[in-house]
């Protein structure tokens, strides 16, 4: 196969997350977008830490499929709705980080609201720490189908912007390119990291 040339990018990235520790043991995946009707996902089952080009198979975005009997990742159906849902992603990643997990439990409610942080200027169009960024929390589902219309319910409501939480899960965050998806993975897991610690510390 001819790897399109953004996918070396794309590589390097899933071998950061690796080494952020964000996801361990084989959670977690990524996915590029090829064009209108396809794109590249990881396959299933594999440390996303250590990837190499040659573990990323074609996509079908309008039902999923793959040309070459190879099994994409499990949750490949909320990458193809992401991509459907958004003509300008171009990459999206998903993480399995200790605090994405347990901060997705702690808040109740429907979604994680982040305000009087600097560093939500990493996420794009962000100019201030007045502002409020909204991340939206979807209960868990071993139905990725069915979690996967919630998503889409929700976004029809709300548009999706930077990212999700899934439940206990983990995040599903987005960019146009590797850069901007890594730079709001960077910037959310760093502002999970703070809500966090001062939720432990005002509760005492
Ligand atoms: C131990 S990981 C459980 C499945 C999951 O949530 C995940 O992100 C990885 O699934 P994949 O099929 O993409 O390897
Ligand atoms: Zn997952």
């Amino acid at each position: 196969m001819l790897y399109p040339s953004g996918l070396a990018e794309l590589v390097a990235a899933c071998h950061w997350i690796g080494a952020k520790g964000w996801c361990p043991a084989t959670g977690g995946n990524m996915s590029q977008r090829l064009d209108a009707e396809t794109c590249l996902v990881t396959e299933s089952g594999k440390d996303k830490g250590s990837l190499s080009e040659a573990d990323f198979l074609t996509v079908r975005l309008a039902d999923n499929g793959v040309a070459d009997g190879r099994c994409p990742s499990a949750e490949t159906g909320l990458h193809t709705l992401i991509y459907r849902l958004l003509p300008e992603a171009g990459v999206v990643l998903h993480t399995h980080s200790v605090n994405a997990t347990v901060l997705s439990r702690a808040e109740k409610g429907a979604a994680l609201a982040l305000n009087g942080y600097e560093m939500q200027k990493s996420l794009s169009g962000q100019q201030t720490h007045l502002g409020t960024v909204q991340i939206p929390i979807f209960d868990n589902d071993q139905d990725i189908d069915a979690l996967a219309m919630r998503v889409a319910d929700h976004h029809r409501r709300q548009p999706l912007a930077y990212g999700f939480l899934v439940r206990g899960h983990g995040l599903y965050c987005f960019g146009r390119t590797v850069a901007e998806a890594r730079r709001h993975l960077d910037g959310l897991e760093f502002l999970f990291q703070c809500e966090l610690t001062r939720r432990l510390l005002e509760a005492k």
